[in-house]
């Protein structure tokens, strides 16, 4: 599976995964917590003896805690009912702010059509005495005795309210007249409000709540700051892919144009090599050739005038005879290293044959190229070639001024004019109109 559809299945996956953990908040936070009467919750029967009443209550023998009573008038409101006590000391209860919902499982006959459900909620605010029962806060619900189906009852804990009675009779200020769930010290179920008298049985088998370990809006602010940190850790993990193909393409174009660098250089070696001849840095005839054509297009293009001037080593051979063949390599080098330094630097030096040399002369008109010629010819014919050697040479100059001569014609003009300098005893310099005049 390729890279793109594994991401675009995991990014599928999340989202499902966030929809059903969003969906099933419920379920997935909620945890059930149950109580069962006795050990180690102290469980008691309630009446209003306690209040100077003469209601009676007794133990029944039913599996769970079964209380039977009978009420009585001598209390101006007569009650009983049973109590859950979560801390005999009746200071530190149970916190059940978090808690939406509590089921409780009961049999009750009597009667009243009403039964109250107390939830005790101990707190300094309501200046409770060491111990004293009575100042911890009634948060209550009355529910109908015909909602218990199948011997269950469940209620929603947002449904209590404060009993205004205890507000009144503790003086407690309205601020905190709201339920409190937060240090509940008792659990009651008693008969419902203005009881008719007679006798009354409940059975209380347990009692079930459900405790969220995270609320909602953190259960949502983790979903968020999970896909917030995978977007986050999704982006710098591309910003770091990036940055690696960046360098990546960097280093290769960097490969490529060093590459490129070596191969124009080699290239370059290369038409050098196969342009210029090896002993003496000239052009050979290839370069020569090149050289002519460029000269000729420039001609063609410009008129610019074309000199070509023939060199030629007068009686070479008895150099090398002479001197051996290493030495007449050196005068040729010398030779043309000491004609390029003396000419411009548009003039170009070829080695047409063994000690022959061709100049080509741009922009350059018979009379010029016949003074460079002289030049040349005295420069040589001074010139110490190693260990007092001289040589003189002799040239033949043409030039390509006007009229539509083919270059042949031209060099063929100055090579007669080349034979004539030999002819006429060397160390000579004639120009081709020398010829015909
Ligand atoms: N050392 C050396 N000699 C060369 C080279 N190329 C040609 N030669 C020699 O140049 C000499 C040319 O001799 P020739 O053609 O008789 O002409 P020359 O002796 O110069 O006489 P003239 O041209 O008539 O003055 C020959 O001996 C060739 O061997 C080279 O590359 N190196």
């Amino acid at each position: 599976m390729g890279l793109r559809w594994r991401f675009e299945y995991s990014l599928l996956l999340l989202m499902l995964l966030s929809i059903a953990a969003v969906q099933f908040s419920e379920v997935l936070l909620q945890q059930a917590r149950v109580i069962t009467p006795g050990a180690p919750t102290l469980t008691e029967p309630m009446s209003d003896r306690s209040n100077g009443g003469n209601s009676e209550v007794r133990r029944g023998p039913s599996k769970g805690f079964e209380l039977q009573c009978t009420l009585h008038e001598r209390y101006r409101y007569p009650y009983c009912g049973i109590a859950l006590r979560f801390d005999p000391q009746r200071l530190h209860g149970i916190d059940l702010s978090e808690v939406r919902r509590m089921r409780l499982w009961l049999d009750y006959q009597g009667p009243a059509s009403t039964i109250k459900i107390q939830l005790r909620n101990a707190s300094p605010a309501y200046g409770i005495p060491q111990g004293e029962q009575e100042s911890a806060k009634y948060n209550h619900i009355e529910i109908n005795a015909s909602s218990i189906q199948d011997g269950m009852v469940e209620v929603d804990l947002h449904n209590f309210v404060v009993a205004n009675w205890w507000m009144q009779q503790f003086h407690i200020a309205p601020h905190l007249g709201r339920p409190d769930f937060s240090n509940v010290i008792a659990l009651e179920i008693v008969t419902g409000t203005e009881a008719p008298l007679g006798d009354y049985r409940f059975v209380l088998h347990k009692v079930e709540y459900d405790v969220q370990h995270l609320s909602t809006e953190r259960w949502y602010l983790l979903i968020m700051s999970i896909w917030l940190g995978l977007a986050l850790l999704y982006l710098f993990m591309r910003l770091v892919r990036l940055q690696t193909v960046v360098r990546t393409q960097r280093q290769q174009s960097q490969e490529l144009h060093e590459i490129n660098r070596v191969l124009n250089a080699r290239s370059e070696q290369l038409v050098q090599m196969a342009t210029t001849d090896a002993l003496t840095g000239a052009f050979n005839r290839k370069g020569l050739e090149d050289v002519l054509q460029q000269a000729l297009a420039d001609w063609r293009t410009h008129q610019h005038p074309l000199g070509l001037v023939l060199i030629d080593i007068d009686h070479f051979k008895a150099v090398n005879d002479t001197h051996g063949h290493q030495t007449g390599d050196r005068v040729l080098a010398g030779l043309a290293e000491l004609v390029r330094r003396h000419v411009r630097a548009q003039d170009l030096l070829g080695r047409w044959g063994g000690e022959e040399f061709l100049l080509v002369c741009r922009d350059t008109q018979l009379p010029q190229a016949l003074g460079i010629a002289e030049k040349l010819r005295a420069l040589i014919a001074g010139h110490d070639f190693g260990d007092g050697l001289r040589v003189t040479a002799s040239f033949g100059v043409a030039a390509m001024d006007n009229g539509e001569r083919p270059l042949e014609q031209v060099f063929a003009a100055a090579d007669a004019a080349l034979y004539r300098a030999k002819a006429e005893g060397r160390n000579l310099v004639i120009a081709e109109g020398a010829l015909t005049g």
